[in-house]
């Protein structure tokens, strides 16, 4: 059996990456989580669970910061190190690309064009979505008294609370959401208009994520997922050692001296505690404290003969932390989301 986690509840584009990944047939279950942060607690605390799949980063809007603050957290966090090496108990496998089509929901048939400025409009969804159809959302602000944006779990949680309102007008208030189409579906919603997307190609990126070492069934490659060849990703973060000019071109460097393609790099600030203060600036210059550090997010695609040992240890030595999160095979939707 495979008991694949996911951003709950059914209906979600984290659902649909899931579907992507796995095969839904009787030997796969999918367990709902309702939160991204809950996905990475459940995988490690929740034997039964092989995988999870959580979003990344979002074509429109960029990084999805609730999971990438998550994997710092992992790697700062991390009760296993090998010397600066952080070793968390989960590794990255794979990659899943959905197209995003964000639809405009009702719990009942509503004429967008029946809303006056006397109507007060709540629109629930995830935050990640606020970004991806803002124009659209601006010119609906205009034809109405007020609209609200109201944070939810994920697209088809907003989904669904929006229909158990019973649309009733809570007080002249109509609430919508903004989620798929599959979502309006499951959750016997009415798809009030499609595509708001701000930009067209509108593509989140998700992760499949496991426990380490762990026994659990092997990924198999999907017939409809293909995979581009033997690009291979891997995906590695890391700490620089200090402020010293050139800190971060030094680790960067390493990857130049193998010859490995750099294809992201992006960061995350965090306040690192007092005592890795003392690791981070030993000098301590003029007695001031760095408020926060910097961890880096790299990606590199190489072909799957590459040996790692010599990279890590070149990226061992010119970092003050670093962990290695995983390889996978490059998802052919990389290059032509359908
Ligand atoms: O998976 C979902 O539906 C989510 O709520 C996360 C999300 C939000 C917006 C785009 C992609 C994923």
């Amino acid at each position: 059996m495979v008991n694949v986690a996911f951003l709950a509840p059914l209906g979600t584009y984290t659902h649909q990456a899931a579907l992507q990944q796995f095969p839904e047939d009787k030997h796969t279950t999918f367990t709902p989580v309702d939160s991204i942060s809950k996905c990475f607690q459940e995988l490690m605390t929740n034997k039964e669970l092989d995988f999870a799949v959580v979003p990344l980063e979002n074509s429109t809007n960029g990084q999805v910061v609730f999971t990438y603050d998550i994997l710092r957290d992992l790697m700062n966090n991390s009760d296993t190190y090998q010397e600066n090496e952080a070793v968390p108990m989960l590794e990255i496998v794979a990659e899943q690309y959905v197209s995003i089509d964000l639809c405009l929901i009702a719990s009942k048939p509503l004429n967008l064009n029946s809303l006056t400025k006397e109507t007060k409009l709540e629109i629930h969804s995830h935050p990640q979505v606020w970004g991806q159809a803002a124009n659209y959302l601006k010119l609906l602000e205009q034809k109405v008294s007020a609209l609200h944006k109201i944070d939810a779990s994920s697209t088809s949680a907003a989904v669904r609370l929006c229909c158990e309102m019973e649309g009733e007008e809570q007080g002249g208030v109509i609430s919508l959401a903004v989620g798929s189409s599959i979502a309006a579906k499951a959750h016997n919603g009415f798809v009030l208009d499609s595509r708001i997307n701000d930009k067209k190609g509108n593509t989140t990126r998700f992760l499949i994520l496991k426990r380490r070492n762990s026994q659990g069934p092997p990924l198999e490659a999907r017939p409809f997922s293909p995979l581009a060849n033997d690009q291979m990703v891997s995906i590695l973060t890391f700490v620089v050692k200090q402020d010293s000019p050139g800190s971060l071109v030094d680790v960067l460097n390493v990857l130049k001296e193998h010859r490995i393609n750099m294809c992201s790099i992006t960061s995350r600030p965090y306040h690192f505690p007092k005592d890795d203060r003392i690791q981070l600036t030993p000098e301590n210059e003029e007695g001031r404290w760095r408020k926060w550090q910097y961890i880096f997010f790299v990606e590199v695609t190489h072909d799957n003969r590459l040996d790692w040992a010599p990279v890590l240890k070149g990226i061992r030595s010119n970092s003050m932390r670093f962990c290695f999160w995983g390889t996978l095979h490059r998802n052919g939707r990389y290059y032509d989301i359908t």
